[in-house]
């Protein structure tokens, strides 16, 4: 196990999802939420796929996986129920694209945690694929500490933080107010 969580901007960038069934739908919202433009590649896909293309929200290629379909992407996601095509989309990926094999993680090159939004505050659990199921229980774990309330609590320590960051306080004084207002909340 060689992996390091990253907060990555996906921003504008294309992302594509091989397969179109309950596991590339769980891809594809997450891809959508991170803001990328993201195309699924599928002869069929369920429901949950089609309403998404059919609100205009993401691209269906209603096809089965050619090498050509990775073209541009910086994403790409194998999630079809065949560990062959799956292997084909891994083996077809470059070296410098971030692929993730939902039924092999090995083949690619990162996994996907459960994550846990408050606003500013992202919280995400990795078992290394020893459980995702541990991971969903430590997620609602968190979810009961880590509340609602603590969206407009960042909020407001963000605001704060850049009103000492941009003041004309020495830097040995706005260090000692910076960890006074993290320890307040
Ligand atoms: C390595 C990883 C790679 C990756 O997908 O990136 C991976 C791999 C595999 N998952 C499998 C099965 C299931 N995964 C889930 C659920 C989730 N799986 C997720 C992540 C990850 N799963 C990554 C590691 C995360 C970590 O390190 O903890 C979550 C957290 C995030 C997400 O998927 O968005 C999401 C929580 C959903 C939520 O938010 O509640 C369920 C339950 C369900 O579907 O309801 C089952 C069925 C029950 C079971 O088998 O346990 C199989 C066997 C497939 C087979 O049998 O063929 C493999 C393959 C293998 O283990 O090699
Ligand atoms: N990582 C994870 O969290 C989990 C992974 N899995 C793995 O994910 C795989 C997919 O599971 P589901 O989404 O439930 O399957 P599913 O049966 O709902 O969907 C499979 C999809 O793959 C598509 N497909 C098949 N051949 C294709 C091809 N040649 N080109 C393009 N698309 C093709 C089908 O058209 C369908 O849309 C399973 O085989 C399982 O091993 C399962 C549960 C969780």
């Amino acid at each position: 196990m060689n992996h390091t969580p990253i907060m990555l901007n996906l921003h504008g960038r294309p992302a594509v999802v091989i397969g179109a069934g309950k596991v590339a739908a769980r891809r594809s919202r997450w891809l959508l939420e991170a803001g990328a433009r993201v195309t699924v590649v599928a002869p069929e896909a369920g429901g949950e796929i089609r309403t998404l293309a059919g609100e205009g929200k993401l691209h269906w290629r209603k096809k089965a996986f050619e090498p050509a379909d990775l073209h541009d992407a910086w994403v790409v996601v194998a999630a079809t129920d065949s560990a062959e095509v799956n292997r084909k989309v891994a083996e077809a990926a470059g070296s410098r694209q971030l692929v993730n094999v939902v039924d092999r993680p090995s083949l690619g090159n990162f996994h996907v945690p459960v994550r846990l939004n408050r606003g500013r505050l992202t919280l995400s659990v990795s078992t290394g694929g020893a459980s995702p199921f541990l991971a969903r229980m430590i997620r609602d774990e968190l979810a009961e500490q880590y509340d609602e309330s603590w969206r407009e609590k960042l909020d407001r320590l963000y605001r704060e933080r850049e009103k000492i960051r941009t003041s004309g306080l020495s830097e040995e004084e706005k260090r000692r107010r910076l960890r006074r207002l993290a320890e307040e909340d």
